[in-house]
């Protein structure tokens, strides 16, 4: 009896405040609206708490589409907490990226949970500020500058050749391939060879490691995600996926402190062949230790966390694949480079055969990178001789 009334009374007691919150708010909206006319953009009916989550599928874009047809190329929309800006047409996209770049220059706080060990250094959800500056300029002039590029053409190539190689292999097997988990895994080791001199695939503990860390990561983040929109809720860990990230971001932590001691271990016996970026940031961090800005180990290890990596480089504003204004993707240049020249060898190298089917199947998948919904797997069969291209 004493427990249905406790019951009773807390639901009451949340009727109460719910209804009192709700009417506060629409008090105070109206007071606000009263004193100065801030014009927003149009936007759709918005529930309490969720605001318009409930209008938002897994492939965001497709929804956001959905709602410009009714409601405009710059709409305002609600996930919980976090209000953003959606705007899907080239005009308003100029505006957005030339005229008022600074203004949105920030980030959402996506990312910026407790459970992120990181959320002070992660560099693509830093506010606008004196560290996002220098990080950037770290990125354009030092690590992803066209010499930058230039330098790592060799081990762009290998990894190419070993692509070709076992498409090669397969081909006289007559196996098939999942063609995105080898594109997946040849940019990889790509990335991981130029940034710590090691390979991300292969029978080495450490690059098992990174692999498996960053498969966890990137799986679980869209959950994170999810939970912090709704705020203070977020301390709840509502899809549990926070515990799970810290556990990684632990794992990743001491793996990287490894790393980071085998790099300073070469530096002092100057047994350096070939600088990585690791060698690069490390020098940066030991350099002037009276510089307003400092390069931390902790800086270093967020730095490198989460990036897996026409007009594309932003001009004109009907195709942003690589976003735009000063939060545009400084790693643009670097991923045309192996795009192209990838997707030109697979092509004249092979003939593609689908395993099943006769047409590929577009269905996009959930995400922010729009990949396919279904693996494409194929079977290749040589339509030239490699040996032009791997010698
Ligand atoms: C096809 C490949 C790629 C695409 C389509 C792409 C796309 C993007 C987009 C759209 C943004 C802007 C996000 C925003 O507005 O907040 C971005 C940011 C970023 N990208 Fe890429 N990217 C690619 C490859 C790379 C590579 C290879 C690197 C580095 C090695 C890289 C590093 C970054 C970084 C560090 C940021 C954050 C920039 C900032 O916050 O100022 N990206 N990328």
């Amino acid at each position: 009896m004493a427990i249905a009334l406790y019951t009773d009374q807390s639901y009451l007691l949340f009727f109460i405040c719910l209804i009192s919150g709700l009417l506060l708010q629409s008090f105070i909206k109206k007071r606000v609206k009263g004193h100065k006319t801030i014009q927003l953009p149009p936007s759709p009916l918005a529930l309490p708490i969720i605001g318009h989550l409930h209008l938002l599928g897994s492939t965001l874009h497709q929804s956001f589409q959905t709602l410009a047809f009714r409601y405009g190329p710059l709409m305002l929309i609600r996930a919980g907490t976090t209000t953003s800006y959606v705007v899907s047409n080239a005009i308003v996209a100029k505006e957005v990226f030339k005229t008022h770049d600074i203004d949105f220059a920030s980030r959402p706080e996506f990312g910026s949970s407790d459970y992120n060990i990181y959320k002070d250094t992660l560099f693509s959800t830093l506010g606008y500020g004196k560290y996002w500056i220098f990080m950037k300029k770290v990125c354009m002039m030092e690590l992803l500058s066209a010499a930058s590029i230039n330098r790592f053409a060799d081990i762009r190539r290998q990894e190419m050749v070993k692509l070709l190689e076992l498409l090669l292999k397969r081909s006289g097997e007559g196996e098939s391939c999942d063609v995105g988990v080898e594109l997946m895994s040849m940019t990889n080791n790509m990335i991981c060879r130029m940034t710590m001199s090691t390979r991300c695939s292969g029978n080495a503990n450490e690059s098992t490691e990174i692999r498996e860390i960053a498969k966890g990561i990137t799986l679980l983040s869209g959950q994170l995600s999810l939970g912090e929109v709704f705020g203070p809720l977020k301390k709840y860990d509502l899809f549990g996926a926070g515990k799970k990230v810290k556990a990684l971001l632990i794992r990743y932590d001491q793996l990287l402190d490894r790393i980071i001691m085998e790099h300073e271990k070469k530096r002092h016996s100057q047994d350096i062949k070939k600088k990585d970026m690791m060698d690069i940031l490390l020098e940066i961090s030991d350099g002037d230790q009276t510089a307003d800005v400092k390069l931390t180990r902790n800086g270093i290890k967020g730095f490198f966390l989460h990036h897996d990596p026409e007009d594309v480089k932003g001009q004109r504003f009907d195709y942003v694949p690589f976003g735009g204004g000063r939060r545009g993707c400084p790693g643009s240049g670097l991923a045309a480079a192996v795009m192209h020249v990838t997707l030109a060898a697979v092509v004249q190298c092979f003939h593609w055969k689908l395993k099943s089917g006769d047409k590929v199947d577009m269905e996009e998948g959930a995400g922010f990178s729009a990949a396919l919904a279904h693996p494409l797997v194929c079977y290749p069969t040589v339509r030239v001789n490699t040996s032009v291209i791997t010698t």
